[in-house]
């Protein structure tokens, strides 16, 4: 288990070493357009299984929509602070 910001740390630092075989790394070199699907992807399968599924399948739907999110700032350089600042 992890929490939000150890995966923001985990998947930046992804970014930079890049890794054989990180899902991060192609989603990264896929660019801005392809994560951006993703994250609405997820985004649809978090919303569907919070009406029809359980609460934990919702929990995993909603966990690789955080990653997806994490993906997508990372790819535009956007840090932590500057999300939470508008919270
Ligand atoms: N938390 C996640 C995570 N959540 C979602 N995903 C990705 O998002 C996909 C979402 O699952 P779906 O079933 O919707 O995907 P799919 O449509 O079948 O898959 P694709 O064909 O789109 O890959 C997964 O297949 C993963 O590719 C994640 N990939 C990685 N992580 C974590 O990120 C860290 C770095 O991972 P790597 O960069 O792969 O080392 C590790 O701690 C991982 O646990």
């Amino acid at each position: 288990m992890k929490t939000f910001e150890e995966l923001f740390a985990e998947l930046s630092e992804k970014a930079t070493t890049r890794p054989a075989g990180s899902g991060t790394v192609a989603a990264l070199d896929a660019g801005v357009h392809a994560i951006g699907k993703k994250v609405v992807e997820e985004a649809a399968e978090s919303w569907m299984a919070a009406e029809y599924e359980s609460d934990d399948r919702a929990a995993e739907e909603i966990s690789q929509l955080l990653y997806h999110v994490q993906v997508l700032m990372i790819a535009k350089g956007i840090g932590l602070d500057q999300v939470y600042k508008h919270l």
